[in-house]
């Protein structure tokens, strides 16, 4: 028996757009942004996938774009789980501040190292490993299980905090995680077997 697990990063926010540090900031979706998401939930429709349930993050971004997935895939009446595990990387003193002015500052490889590295945190704020310790149990205990209860299960979350759940799923290595990059609204679809066995594949 194996399940599926569709992880969905959020689509473009008014803080990416404006190029800010966003982490827990609140920002909405752009109109661009909205697009993705609709397009997300149109390519889900497309494949008759009909999740079994839905998770997101506290943070408004990741929750309009499961929102209007929803509704392009004509799906109510439903429960959304909603949790702090799975917000975006806390970026601490860089919360708000324009990711270039911040290059300018710290110069191109410390900034960088820290929107990059593994367990390099930002000043006062969470490393990838520490995004890690705090949405990786709540995974393993929140949807890991019903994954591989043969569910299909439903994940619009974040950049960082997706992938914290990417390197666990795919196994990779701190270094090599460190190239890897989620694009918004692109859904990565994982098939899961009983025995944590990982098939991958990615829609498009
Ligand atoms: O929080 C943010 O600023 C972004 O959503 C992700 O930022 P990153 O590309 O620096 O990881």
């Amino acid at each position: 028996m194996s399940g599926t697990l569709i992880l969905v990063r959020h689509g473009q926010s008014e803080w990416n757009l404006k190029n800010l540090f966003t982490g827990w900031r609140n920002p909405d979706l752009t109109d661009l942004g909205k697009d993705e998401a609709r397009k997300a939930g149109q390519l889900l429709k497309g494949r008759n996938i009909v999740p079994d349930a839905y998770f997101t993050s506290a943070l408004k971004r990741a929750q309009h774009t499961l929102d209007l997935m929803l509704e392009e895939m004509g799906i109510d009446n439903l429960t959304i789980v909603r949790n702090t595990a799975l917000n975006e990387r806390d970026y601490g003193d860089l919360a708000g501040l324009n990711k270039d002015d911040a290059r300018e500052r710290w110069g191109d490889e410390q900034v960088h190292i820290w929107r990059r590295s593994y367990d390099v945190p930002p000043p006062g704020g969470e490393s990838l490993k520490d995004t890690g310790a705090r949405t990786l149990p709540y995974y393993e205990a929140e949807i890991l299980p019903l994954v591989k209860a043969g569910k299909t299960v439903l994940v619009a979350a974040h950049g960082n905090s997706l992938r914290a759940m990417v390197k666990e799923i795919e196994g990779l290595s701190d270094d090599a995680i460190v190239k890897r990059e989620i694009a918004t609204g692109e859904p990565i679809i994982y098939t899961i077997g009983l025995d944590g066995s990982t098939e991958e594949r990615i829609a498009s």
